[in-house]
């Protein structure tokens, strides 16, 4: 599919707009269909982005909010994805959204990806947001280069569904959405900072082998076009 570059001066005017954006998709999905979905990415990148979300105002009691992954450690895990998603974004006017979180108590992280599964199929499809990230390893979600679930997890043919992966650059084990769940988002974002990422970007954008940087899978072949939010 297409992508295009959306560049900006610094982050704190990316994070604005990017909330504008989002705000205004999440609003005419409520419009539209009573009710609205975003999945979230962790890491440090997103953190003003989601500030700034936090205060836009609308219906935030009809929209869920899910990651599109997370590590499987509790919520209080400063490693957490929940803990960085509730405390800065569900607050403020967003505080009044529903969480749908990928980890759960479970005895192993193959049951907590099965729980999320199917807590997931309850929200209509497409989602109509989905905000990934990128690592400088070309990983995007928790698609990781060398992950022991990379070739199902990026397999369109696969229904939508919450995985787990493992691999060397995660640390923790991984549940991620698969690439099929949100490569559709009505409103599909790669959001990026400084100069590093955006020489990983390049180099993905000319390249087609998804093993050595799954974002690849994004950049080539979403249904949906992608729109990249740049900020050195
Ligand atoms: O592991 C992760 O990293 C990526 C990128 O994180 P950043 O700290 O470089 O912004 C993130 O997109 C993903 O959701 C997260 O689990």
């Amino acid at each position: 599919m297409t992508s295009k570059e959306n560049t900006f001066e610094n982050g704190a005017a990316l994070a604005t707009t990017l909330a504008a954006t989002v705000a205004a998709a999440l609003s005419a999905a409520v419009a539209a269909r009573g009710e609205a979905s975003i999945a979230v990415s962790g890491g440090s990148t997103p953190k003003a982005f989601f500030d700034a979300l936090s205060r836009e105002a609308l219906d935030w009691e009809k929209v869920t909010v899910t990651l599109v992954d997370e590590r499987f450690v509790p919520a209080d895990n400063p490693r957490s994805n929940h803990l960085l998603v509730a405390t800065h974004l569900l607050k403020n006017a967003a505080a009044k959204a529903r969480f749908l979180p990928l980890f759960s108590a479970a005895d192993s992280a193959e049951e907590a990806a099965e729980r999320a599964t199917e807590a997931a199929a309850a929200l209509a499809q497409p989602f109509d947001v989905v905000v990934l990230g990128m690592g400088n390893d070309g990983h995007t979600a928790s698609f990781f280069p060398g992950g022991n679930h990379l070739a199902e997890a990026l397999d369109l043919s696969l229904p939508r569904r919450v995985m787990t992966m493992e691999a060397e650059g995660a640390g923790e084990t991984r549940l991620t959405f698969s690439f099929s769940g949100l490569q559709d988002a009505r409103l599909l974002v790669l959001h990026i900072e400084g100069a590093e990422k955006k020489a990983v970007l390049d180099k993905a954008l000319a390249g087609k082998d998804e093993a050595e940087m799954p974002v690849r899978a994004v950049l080539n072949r979403a249904a949906s076009p992608v729109e990249i939010y740049w900020a050195p």
